[in-house]
């Protein structure tokens, strides 16, 4: 078993009366992406802070590579490092300057050879001279994350990395996360896109309202909703009702005019499904597979989805869908 990187137990903060970690206990491996998922003011910064030690709990404990964040601030600094929502990029600074300033900051040796390593890692050599203000949002978080980097620190926090990020700044993102993890190096992520989690994470955690509503491995969550099906639509009453009544176990939608029918999704069961429309001659409109993603989790855990999903479930529906092999 890998030693822990990261253990919060019971971990409680309010500030004044609103109570926004109610007591939240989890272990992060080392070596190993934990993602805390949530919608926005969940709490997710907030747990962060008390991590890096630039906060205090009012309950609880954390130790993070086996230091105490209270007793121990010294030492958790110098095995972390930090990327925020808000880069910590000087605009006025060019990459490279920004760069540089973290190797002396961090009394790195040979600091401009650990730059220029970053800026070719980052695919920022080409714009190594010109001010941060002239980068594009994707340059500045990859950046702030290489300038986190600077000093190899042992356990990494990235609090949404990626949010605002367009999707090809997006995957090249995670890939560096994939990097630092087949390095060894932990990562404590925190997004509100649970695609991200999804990507990324060994174990995931969702917090909501204060509290930790699931842990477990991207699949052991996943199987937490119901599973995989496929969706019927109908052009009328009298097709939903002859299908509702050729397939039993399936659940009816009438305002959707649609069917929803267990299946594994294979190609076996859905030709089989095909044939028995067939057999008693009704005809769907449209004919998807759905299989469950953690939008699906976060709605089955919590009775209401993240602000994220609202806007990005119609390419998570897209994605899991086969559309309309019939008809
Ligand atoms: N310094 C503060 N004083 C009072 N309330 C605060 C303070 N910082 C955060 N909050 C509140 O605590 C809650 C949790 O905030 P936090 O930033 O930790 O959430 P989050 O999950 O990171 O959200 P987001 O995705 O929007 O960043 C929010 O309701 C926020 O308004």
């Amino acid at each position: 078993m890998k030693s822990s990187a990261i253990a919060v137990s019971g971990l409680r903060k309010a500030y004044g009366d609103k109570v926004v970690l109610d007591g939240i206990d989890f272990e992060v491996a080392a070596g190993s992406v934990f993602s805390m998922l949530g919608p926005n003011g969940a709490g997710k910064t907030t747990t962060v802070n008390v991590l890096t030690t630039l906060m205090k709990a009012d309950a609880g404990t954390v130790r993070v590579a086996g230091h105490d964040v209270v007793t121990g601030i010294k030492e958790v600094r110098a095995v972390i490092g930090v990327t925020g929502q808000f880069a910590a990029v000087d605009e006025l600074l060019s990459g490279r300057e920004n760069l540089r300033l973290m190797a002396d900051l961090k009394r790195v040796r040979s600091g401009d050879q650990v730059v220029g390593r970053l800026l070719e890692r980052f695919d920022l050599a080409q714009s190594a001279d010109k001010m941060a203000a002239t980068y594009s949002g994707g340059m500045r978080r990859k950046l702030d994350l290489a300038m986190t980097l600077v000093g190899n620190p042992r356990i990494i926090f990235l609090d949404e990395p990626t949010t605002g990020l367009d999707p090809r700044s997006r995957r090249a993102m995670w890939g560096i996360v994939r990097e630092l993890v087949a390095d060894g190096t932990t990562i404590f992520l925190t997004t509100q896109y649970l695609d991200e989690a999804d990507q990324l994470a060994d174990r995931i955690a969702v917090l909501d309202q204060g509290r930790l509503v699931a842990q477990g491995t991207p699949e052991q969550l996943k199987r937490q909703v119901p599973g995989t099906h496929v969706r019927l639509r109908f052009a009328g009453l009298r097709e939903l009702d002859a299908a509702a009544g050729a397939l039993p176990g399936s659940t009816r939608d009438d305002q959707e005019l649609t069917l929803r029918v267990p299946s594994n999704g294979d190609s076996k069961s859905l030709r089989a499904l095909l044939d028995k429309l067939d057999e008693h001659t009704i005809t769907a409109d449209a004919f998807s597979v759905h299989t469950p993603d953690l939008d699906d989790v976060f709605f089955a855990l919590t009775g209401h989805a993240t602000q994220a999903a609202d806007t990005t479930h119609e390419a998570h529906t897209t994605h899991a869908t086969t559309e309309a092999i019939a008809e």
